[in-house]
């Protein structure tokens, strides 16, 4: 975790980055990006290594109340194509160098043995349905948060330093405006949005029983509770995975609507792990800005994205490179005199 006692580095390199050959400030984002990693590593040459993205995938018991535009056999067939390589998130993290890994805690529908880029965590075949009981059990939810956590601990092992998540599950825009609702106290229509598509129609429905949801587990207030009754084994595996990211040190890849909603419960557990994080983009997700104004985050992309899979992660990534790369390999204004 980041300590208070790291003024004098951040004065140190906050002058590093105000003597590099450009005007004052004039790299913008990217000069606050370049300290936040540095403070992160706790160095004045911070070095990312390693990348990874971790996708979790789990299915939703809620997804039978038509709450999604397309079927839940979707989140089985798409692991599938996670581990063809022809995903959007494939094509990304090929495309900018980071190593894909994809786990399922809790896919309806098995799959073929592990491999270095797929690990079997299931947990169980979906989430209960939230409409009538709660998500999980506390067990349960225990078992993909430390699923997220062992995971993270396997890849800093093989010595990556910077972590992005990412998600796959029909249906987890809406426990992912559940929690946000309860979260942050904002009205639940201010939550819920579309997700994959839905028509007028379709959002109307998806409001009103998501609003029963809520008044059902009106009494959890707590975020452990909060993301049993109404959570989701591939969000609760993401709070794991940041909560253990932070705690080993790393930096943190923020995806979208649903990630956050993770960062959310972590950041409501242990607020410390808000400094470790990186906001990639901005969702086209109804909530998405909400979300990000009550982190007090500043998104690096906004491409009217709205897919998951940590895609907005994987595209944000050369920016991040760049920060750091400027705070390394510049050279300073000594040169110019
Ligand atoms: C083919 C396909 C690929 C996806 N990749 C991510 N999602 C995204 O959409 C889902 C959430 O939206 P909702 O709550 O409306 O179901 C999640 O699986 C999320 O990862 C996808 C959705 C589909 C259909
Ligand atoms: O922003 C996201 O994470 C998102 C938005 C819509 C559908 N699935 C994911």
């Amino acid at each position: 975790m980041l300590t208070p006692a790291s003024s004098t580095l951040e004065t140190t390199v906050r002058r590093r980055i105000d003597y590099k050959t450009k005007p004052l400030g004039a790299l913008g984002r990217l000069e606050e990006l370049a300290l936040q990693i540095a403070l992160i590593q706790q160095t004045e040459t911070p070095v990312l290594t390693n990348p990874h993205l971790l996708v979790f995938a789990g299915d939703h018991g809620l997804a039978a109340e038509g709450v999604s535009a397309y079927p839940a056999d979707i989140t089985y067939g798409m692991v599938k194509n996670f581990i063809a390589g022809g995903a959007a998130i494939n094509v990304f993290c090929r495309q900018n160098g980071l190593q894909l890994l994809v786990c399922d805690v809790g896919v309806n529908g098995s799959f073929e043995e592990n491999t270095e880029s797929f690990v079997k965590y299931k947990i169980r075949p979906g989430t209960r349905n939230m409409r009538y009981e709660p998500a999980m059990t506390t067990d349960e939810c225990e078992a993909a948060i430390d699923a997220g956590k062992t995971l993270v601990n396997g890849v800093q092992y093989r010595g990556c330093n910077v972590i992005g998540f990412g998600e796959m599950g029909i249906g987890n825009t809406s426990p992912a405006a559940l929690l946000m609702h309860r979260l942050t106290g904002l009205p639940l229509d201010q939550c819920v949005g579309r997700g994959t598509g839905l028509t007028d129609e379709g959002l109307a429905r998806k409001l009103a029983i998501l609003q029963e949801v809520a008044t059902r587990h009106a009494d959890q207030t707590e975020p452990m509770a909060v993301l049993t009754a109404m959570g989701g084994l591939e969000i609760a595996a993401m709070v794991g995975g940041m909560l253990q990211a932070a705690e080993n040190g790393m930096v943190i890849l923020v995806d979208g609507f649903i990630a956050t909603a993770a960062l959310l419960v972590a950041n409501a557990l242990n607020p410390s792990v808000r400094q470790h994080c990186i906001f990639c983009h901005q969702s086209d997700e109804t909530g998405h800005k909400q979300m990000l104004y009550f982190l007090e985050a500043k998104p690096l992309l906004s491409l009217d994205l709205r897919l998951g899979e940590g895609t907005g992660c994987a595209l944000a990534y050369p920016i991040v490179q760049a920060a750091v790369a400027m705070l390394n390999d510049m050279a300073t204004m000594d040169i110019l005199t």
